[in-house]
C-alpha cells in the first residue's frame, strides 16, 4: 500500500493553535486537523505547507521548527503526517476544505475530535507545554 506524505502546520497565535475542521464531503470528513496537505513532487515540505495554507484558508505563516512525524495506517491508505510548528502572520479566513475553525489552547487539544493521525502529535505538544511549566 502507497504511504501519502502529508504536511501539517501547528501554528501559533500567542499560547493558541489554529485547528479547523474538515468538511463531511472530504475524506476524514468531520474530523479536527492541523492544517495542511499532500507534498507535491518536487516540492519542499515548507513551500508545500506555505502553498496548502493559502490555497485552503487565505493564511500566512512564517514556517519555523520541524516537530515531528507520525506514520498512521488508516486501513484504505496510509499516511506519513509531517508538522511543522508555525507563526500565524495574517488571513482571510476562507475556507476551501473545512467548515469550521477555532483557536484552541494546547492543553485542550485532548478535547477535539482531531484525526486519528494527528493525535500523537497533540499529544506530544501537550506534554512539551506541560514540561515547559512544570
Ligand atoms: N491536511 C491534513 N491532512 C491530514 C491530517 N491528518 C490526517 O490524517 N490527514 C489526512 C487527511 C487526508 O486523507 C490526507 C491529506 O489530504 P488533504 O485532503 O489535506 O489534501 P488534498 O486536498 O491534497 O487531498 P484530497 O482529500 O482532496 O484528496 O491526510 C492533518 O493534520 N492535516
Amino acid at each position: 500500500m502507497k504511504t501519502i506524505k502529508v504536511v501539517c502546520g501547528i501554528i501559533f497565535n500567542d499560547d493558541k493553535v489554529f485547528i479547523c475542521r474538515r468538511k463531511p464531503e472530504k475524506s476524514l470528513g468531520g474530523y479536527w486537523e492541523f492544517p495542511g496537505g499532500k507534498i507535491e513532487e518536487g516540492e519542499s515540505n515548507e513551500a508545500s505547507l506555505s502553498r496548502e495554507l493559502m490555497e485552503e484558508i487565505g493564511m500566512k505563516v512564517e514556517v519555523k521548527d520541524y516537530f515531528k512525524t507520525n506514520f498512521h495506517n488508516y486501513g484504505k491508505f496510509k499516511i506519513e503526517l509531517i508538522a511543522y510548528k508555525c507563526n500565524f502572520l495574517d488571513a482571510i479566513f476562507e475556507l476551501t476544505d473545512h467548515d469550521s475553525f477555532e483557536w484552541v489552547s494546547v492543553e485542550d487539544l485532548n478535547n477535539w475530535n482531531l484525526a486519528p493521525a494527528d493525535i500523537p502529535i497533540a499529544l506530544e505538544l501537550i506534554s512539551d507545554v506541560k514540561n515547559k511549566y512544570k
